[in-house]
């Protein structure tokens, strides 16, 4: 079977490709849209107005100076300033309510955006947070979903509201006076000319800074979390870290001071193109009204005016090229992740499996990792309900490998896992999991209180319900003595507790969910004997009249074992109680000589 393999897609550091903008790209983001189209109709209705009246104020200019003023009609000339101001007005009015519906249309779509990502994130596979740098994430929700609300809320607007004006500013321009519409139009194709070549530079200048600035916060997410932050503490790596950051930090820089001033260059071209428009207007304006007086001298005024709106859109849309070739080179990350399909997934006959027994039989399972090599061959084994089934073996051997096959953190390459008798696959991933519980060696908690992070198992437990789990796991004394109790926030990961308190609240959450198997990953760093035996005490309810799978390093785990599983080079070498296997004489003989032996003859 082909493993799919997320190194494969394009992350943040890789050279940015120019995306192509097919028919289906764009379909795919104006299909965000969808859910506003009646706010979008409104807009449209504004853009549409503001356009329109836009032309209106140098129409009335042209009127002042053509007729009220040759006739010394003050009358008219105050009616028609008064008109102007009303145009002006209402003009202003309705392009706020225009900025208000565009900003609710955007934030919205990078809300809906945003929880997507999330969402689509939480059904990713182990194997994906694997493989998966731990800002890459962090950078795409928020760089690149962040770096999209331009294009929504700036370029797609402009572009619309760019074709209006252009349309009503021409069509004003050729209905007073087609020749010299004719002259303005011909000074256009000289902004477009530099735009070809800045666009291409800036996008390529935008491609380097997006990766720059994945890699800035993957710096951050890793290194300042506790775990990132002890490590470079005890290593005193402070200063090889900050010179890291450095590094990248002046990279973005430059590149956005580069970014900058390619721009810079861009604008200045085109404020030079603007300054001259009028200037021909007014050469070629004059010399029409002097040979032919087809044009008035109000007219060549309102020309001059209208020329000025006529560049803002042309202006858009030279910057829209670049704008755009950038957002699409951001969506097409996104979707690349939104395209991105967890390898455990539900089928879509999948039966939900309620109350389950406890049978769990593994058939012929093999299982890799990577297409390199294999974890585990051939495993076939079979646990009754109730029964508490030890795995042992060296490390590496593959013992939690097994135990992540049973609640679908992973997929088998060969074989089968079956719980009662329904292959694993079968069965939605609700019901599986529901009635799993995990005990894992390295509790995590969420930087919450510890009710939170109980109440995580069962979000509708009562108070009783939680002191009584935590009195079974041994750690509701321990909570009560604390200043805040239950409301006590554990910190990151859970780091203002021990890593036996964070154990027993484990246990405790484990109860509350009320599974019918249990998996527990016994800690392998030495606890003291107190801690040892309130884990042993508060584990054994746990595990009773529960199927359950424990990967055991401790002697009286194992010896109380229904049945023990030795686990040697991912593959099952020996099984039984523990005197047939000390009897046997096999690898966990020498297994048990190695581990306990010296520990019992010192104690002797
Ligand atoms: N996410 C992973 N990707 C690739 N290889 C992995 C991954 N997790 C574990 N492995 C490899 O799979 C093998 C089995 O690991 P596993 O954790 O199942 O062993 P174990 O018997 O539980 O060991 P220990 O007792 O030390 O926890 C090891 O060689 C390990 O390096």
């Amino acid at each position: 079977m082909a493993i799919p393999h997320y190194r494969g897609v394009h992350f943040s550091g890789d050279t940015p490709e120019k995306p192509k903008i097919t028919k289906a790209l764009l379909l795919r983001i104006l299909s965000y849209f969808r859910p506003y189209w009646k706010l979008l109709i409104v807009m449209l209705a504004a853009i549409v107005v503001t356009s329109a009246l836009g032309v209106v104020s140098p129409l009335l200019t042209k009127d002042i100076i053509d007729i009220a003023l040759p006739n010394r009609d003050i009358r008219l000339l105050v009616y028609y300033i008064l008109l102007t101001f009303g145009t002006l007005v209402v003009l202003n009015l309705v392009t706020v309510g225009q900025s208000y519906l565009n900003t609710l249309i955007s934030k919205r779509i990078i809300r809906d955006l945003r929880s997507e990502m999330f969402s689509h994130m939480q059904d990713m596979s182990l194997k994906f947070f694997s493989n998966v740098k731990a800002g890459e994430i962090n950078s795409r929700i928020n760089n690149d979903i962040g770096g999209i609300e331009s294009i929504f809320s700036g370029t797609l607007i402009q572009i619309v509201q760019g074709v209006f004006i252009f349309a009503t500013t021409t069509a004003t321009l050729f209905y007073t006076n087609w020749m010299l519409a004719l002259i303005s139009l011909l000074t256009l194709p000289l902004f477009l000319a530099p735009t070809r070549k800045v666009g291409k530079t800036r996008w390529k200048i935008a491609g380097e800074t997006q990766s720059k600035l994945a890699e800035l916060t993957t710096l951050i997410t890793e290194t300042l979390n506790v775990s990132g932050t002890l490590l470079i503490k005890l290593f005193t790596r402070e200063k090889d870290k900050s010179r890291e950051f450095e590094k990248i930090n002046e990279e973005v820089t430059q590149l956005g001071i580069r970014e900058a001033v390619v721009g810079r260059w861009f604008f200045m071209t085109l404020q030079t193109f603007v300054a001259l428009g009028p200037m021909l207007i007014y050469l070629f304006g004059g010399l029409i009204l002097i040979k032919y007086q087809t044009v008035t001298i109000g007219g060549i005024v309102m020309f001059v005016t209208l020329l000025g709106r006529l560049y803002g859109p042309v202006n858009t849309f030279a910057n829209i090229h670049v704008d755009v070739v950038r957002s699409m080179a951001l969506f097409e990350r996104i979707f690349q992740y939104f395209d991105l399909k967890s390898e455990i997934s539900e089928k879509p006959d999948a039966v939900d499996v309620r109350g389950i027994k406890g049978f769990i039989r593994f058939e012929g399972v093999g299982f890799s990792y990577n297409e390199k090599s294999a974890v585990l061959s051939d495993i076939t084994f079979e646990i009754v309900p109730g029964q508490m089934a030890a795995f042992v073996g060296p490390s590496g051997a593959g013992k939690t490998t097994i135990t992540y096959l049973v609640p679908r953190l992973y997929d088998v390459t060969e074989g089968a896992v079956l719980i009662d008798g329904t292959d694993v696959r079968d069965m939605t991933l609700t019901s599986l999991r529901g009635q799993i519980g995990m005990v894992t060696q390295d509790t995590y908690l969420f930087n919450a209180s510890i009710r939170e992070n109980l109440l995580l198992a069962k979000p509708d437990a009562t108070e009783e319900e939680l002191v009584s789990a935590c009195r079974t796991a041994n750690i509701h004394d321990f909570i009560a003595a604390l200043p805040d109790g239950y409301d006590t926030a554990v910190g990151d990961r859970g780091i203002k507790l021990s890593g036996g308190e964070k154990q027993r609240i484990s246990i405790a959450r484990t109860l509350l969910k009320n599974p019918g198997i249990v998996i527990f990953d016994e800690a392998t760093s030495s606890l003291d004997s107190n801690s040892e035996s309130l884990i042993q005490q508060a584990v054994e309810p746990l595990l009773k009249s529960r199927t359950s799978l424990v990967i055991a390093h401790r002697l009286s785990t194992i010896v109380s074992a229904d049945v023990i599983f030795v686990v040697k080079d991912g593959r099952i070498a020996e099984r039984g109680s523990h005197h047939e296997l000390l009897q046997a004489g096999g690898v966990y003989k020498e297994l048990y000589d190695k581990q306990f032996g010296a520990m019992y003859e010192a104690a002797d």
